[in-house]
């Protein structure tokens, strides 16, 4: 079966219906806690802890970065070593509570973006998700720069930051560069990984039946206790999910 896009304005829509009371029931904290913690499943699939435990995590403003804060607690725990780099702290206090959390875990927080990419084996770019909008702001464009140049792997939390989520990398500047090796999609891809090439990932195993319908979704074909799932581009370029048998979780 063929997996659908989700466009930037339905993915918002989704999300709104899934924290409304009636429809979904989820909490932002629930949603957020769960795609952070596919995050952290993906970067043990792709990276396990041989291949080194350093893990800088750069985040946003918003809830793509929030993401990102999640995924680095549940990282510590598994034995990674990861470091935030925060340059736009969110406001809300969501984001705080989740910042005391990971200084409690004496997760350290860094303000130097050069130095971080130098020491660590892995970037997590949970700068901006769904609710990008182009072109970008100080201080991205150097900092995407500087991580599309990066010499270590990347995981990108719902899209490649920097990327137009409809319509992909942008024609020039900052970002038309950026291939992340690998990227895990939240609750379904959006339109802009037709142009993306590398490993593949679903992830927020929240979907319902019944929500998946509205959009015309397929809901993930999640394995056991598995929060993400892997996907693969057919001869075609469509995505589909691995066929049970030859899951590789
Ligand atoms: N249902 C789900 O799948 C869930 C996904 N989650 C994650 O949430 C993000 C979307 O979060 P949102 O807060 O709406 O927005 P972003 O994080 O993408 O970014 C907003 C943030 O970025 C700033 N910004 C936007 N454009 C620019 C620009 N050109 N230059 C500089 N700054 C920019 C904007 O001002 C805001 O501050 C989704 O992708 C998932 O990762 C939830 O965690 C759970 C449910
Ligand atoms: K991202």
């Amino acid at each position: 079966m063929t997996i659908q896009a989700l466009s930037a304005k339905d993915a918002a829509s989704l999300d709104k219906d899934l924290m409304d009371v009636n429809v979904g029931g989820w909490s932002l904290d629930q949603l957020m806690e769960l795609a952070g913690l596919s995050v952290s499943q993906a970067v043990w699939r792709m990276h396990p802890l041989s291949q080194g435990k350093r893990v800088l995590v750069v985040c946003g403003p918003g809830n793509n970065g929030g993401d990102g804060l999640v995924a680095a607690r549940h990282l510590k725990h598994y034995g990674y070593e990861p470091t935030i780099y925060y340059p736009k702290e969110g406001k809300n206090e969501l984001y705080q509570r989740l910042k005391t959390q990971l200084q409690n875990l004496s997760v350290p927080f860094t303000d130097d973006l050069t130095s971080g990419l130098s020491q660590s084996d892995l970037l997590i770019d949970a700068i901006f998700g769904f609710s990008f909008g182009g072109p970008l702001r100080d201080p991205f464009g150097s900092i995407i720069s500087q991580i599309e140049n990066a010499k270590i792997p990347v995981l990108s939390v719902d899209a490649p930051s920097s990327w137009d989520i409809n319509s992909g990398p942008p024609s020039s500047g900052p970002g038309a560069k950026f291939m992340p090796q690998a990227l895990i999609s939240l609750t379904a891809p959006k339109p802009c990984v037709k142009y993306y090439q590398g490993r593949h990932f679903i992830g927020g195993r929240f979907l319902t039946t019944s929500i998946a319908e509205k959009y015309g979704l397929v809901c993930p074909d999640y394995q056991g206790i598995d929060q993400v799932v892997e996907v693969f581009k057919d001869g075609d370029g469509e995505f589909r999910y691995a066929p049970k048998e030859e899951s590789k979780y």
